[in-house]
Formats: structure tokens, C-alpha cells, sequence
């Protein structure tokens, strides 16, 4: 049996950036203490996911800021793979103004920067009170992010992203074994939908599944959402955080993937002589292919 140990940190964020690097880099450690092998972070874990905040908290990639420092060190120390959540990049364009992405970086048991993609999709809500609109602030990435480990390949988007079905199944499609999100779900549509979504991303493709949220903190501006879950192939809760700070461990067995597709062939059934596939290299405007990475 292939397997390997993926750990979700439900972490509760604050308003401080050393905190939340201190407190993350704990939960990572007692993470690897508990056997975790790959670790995810929440969405703009480094914040209160809070839009007049980005500005303040946003910081370059390249030659490594505060945060991604901390993230190699952290990934190093525990000896794992680790998916950083995702931070405010800010990036200096041609013309030197700057423009700011969501942006989530991975990195290997060296510490090493091993893949990087931008939010793709900017969250735009008006919804139980909550009104906001990413892209006032933000420019969008334009794919989805992929690494390999010793297991398998893994891909990636960041929250709002997971309502668009497409990123997951070109991502299943291109192999990869499961879809990684960090995640900052608002309550309100969290309880609507998040665990919804999480369980048809897994039913659509018949692979894994994880979301990872903030705690749910009532003293926050923002009332993030809590139950950071991961799924398995056959759409099964494999492990579940409640709403406060938390680490979740789950087993991925990998051979679930091959048994799902087995026993419900949908994935072999699909009808391509009648409709597209979205995996065959899909290109915008730009030309940019969506598997295309940033790193
Ligand atoms: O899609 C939703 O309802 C929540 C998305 C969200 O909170 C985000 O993208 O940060």
C-alpha cells in the first residue's frame, strides 16, 4: 500500500505577521511530530484575511521575504513537503508600479522553493452581509500549480478557485493524485457550501481532496469558516477539523484512486467524441497554457 500522511493546520490567524509565522512554524513542528509527511496552511495564513489589510502585508517572493524564509526554514526543520498557504505577493512589473497576487509557494524537506501559482479566480461576494471584491486589489494568476513528491503529484489552487470543477479535473487528468487548497471560506458561504465542494471535487475525479481553512475566531473582522477536511477518492471524509485551532493528520491511501475509478468507471467512460476535454492543453487569450507553471 502507498501512503502518506497529510496534515492540515487550522491555524487561528491574527493581525501580527510575527505571531502567525511563530505559531505556524509550532503547529508544522507538532505536524512532523505526529508523522506528517506533506503539510497544508490556510489562505494568507501570515494575515486575518482582511482586503485593506493586503497592501500592508504584502512582500516579494524572489530573494525571499520575511514569510518565504520562514516557510523554507519551517519545511527544512520538519523534513517535509509544505504547502505554505498562501501569502500577498507583491511583484515589481516592467514599468516598476506593483501589483499584488495571492500566491501560494511550496517547498521540499530542503527547504527549497519547489513550485509557486497565483489565485486564479478573485473572490468576489455579496452575500449574508459580505460584501468584497478581490480584484479591486488583486491581479489573478493564470494556472494551477503542480509539484511532485516521492507519492505522486500533487496540484493546487487557492480557495475561491475550488467552485471552478474545471481546475481539479484538468489537474486529475494530468495525473496528479489529489487537489490542495488553501483556504480562507467565509462562514457564511462555508456553511452553504464547503463541504459540498471539497466532496464533488473528490466525486467528479475520484482522487483526494484537502481544504484548508482558518480557525473560526469570533473576535476576528473576518469570520473564516474552520473545518479544514480532507477527502478521499470515493468521496468519504477521511479526517475533519472542527472550527478552532486545530491540526488534522489524515492517511492518503493511494490505492483508493485506482479502486474509485475501478468500481465507478466515470473517469474511463467520459464521452470526448462528444464533448471537449478540458485537460487538452487549454490556452487563453494570451496564449498562456493553463498547465504552464510560475516557477
Ligand atoms: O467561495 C466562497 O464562498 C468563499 C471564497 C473565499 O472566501 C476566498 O476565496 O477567499
Amino acid at each position: 500500500m502507498v501512503s502518506v500522511k497529510l496534515a492540515l493546520v487550522q491555524l487561528r490567524t491574527v493581525k501580527d505577521k510575527t505571531k502567525n509565522l511563530e505559531r505556524a512554524r509550532e503547529l508544522v513542528l507538532q505536524a512532523a511530530s505526529q508523522g506528517a509527511q506533506i503539510v497544508l496552511l490556510p489562505e494568507t495564513f501570515n494575515m486575518t484575511y482582511c482586503i485593506e489589510d493586503y497592501e500592508q502585508f504584502a512582500e516579494h517572493i524572489d530573494g525571499l521575504g520575511e514569510t518565504t524564509q520562514a516557510l523554507s526554514r519551517m519545511a527544512k526543520d520538519a523534513q517535509l513537503y509544505l504547502v505554505g498557504g498562501s501569502i500577498l505577493e507583491r511583484r515589481t512589473n516592467a514599468d516598476n508600479t506593483t501589483s499584488i497576487y495571492n500566491t501560494v509557494t511550496v517547498w521540499n524537506p530542503d527547504g527549497q522553493l519547489v513550485a509557486r501559482q497565483s489565485k486564479m479566480h478573485m473572490f468576489a461576494v455579496d452575500y449574508n452581509g459580505l460584501y468584497e471584491n478581490e480584484g479591486d486589489i488583486l491581479t489573478a494568476g493564470n494556472g494551477i500549480g503542480e509539484f511532485s513528491t516521492p507519492w505522486g503529484q500533487f496540484a493546487f489552487a487557492v480557495c475561491f478557485d475550488c467552485r471552478f470543477a474545471e481546475l481539479a479535473m484538468i489537474a486529475a487528468r494530468r495525473g496528479c493524485v489529489g487537489m490542495l487548497y488553501p483556504a480562507a471560506f467565509t462562514k457564511g458561504s462555508g456553511e452553504l457550501h464547503w463541504e459540498l465542494i471539497m466532496r464533488a471535487r473528490a466525486v467528479d475525479n475520484l482522487f483526494f481532496v484537502a481544504g484548508c481553512n482558518p480557525a473560526f475566531d469570533v473576535q476576528s473582522s473576518y469570520h473564516a469558516c474552520g473545518h479544514s477536511m480532507v477527502i478521499d477518492p470515493f468521496a468519504r471524509t477521511v479526517a475533519a477539523a472542527a472550527y478552532g485551532e486545530e491540526v488534522v493528520v489524515a492517511d492518503l491511501d493511494l490505492a483508493l484512486i485506482d479502486e474509485a475509478r475501478r468500481s465507478i468507471p466515470v473517469y474511463s467512460q467520459r464521452r470526448f467524441d462528444v464533448y471537449p476535454d478540458v485537460a487538452q492543453q487549454p490556452t487563453s487569450a494570451d496564449g498562456h497554457r493553463l498547465i504552464d507553471q510560475e516557477l
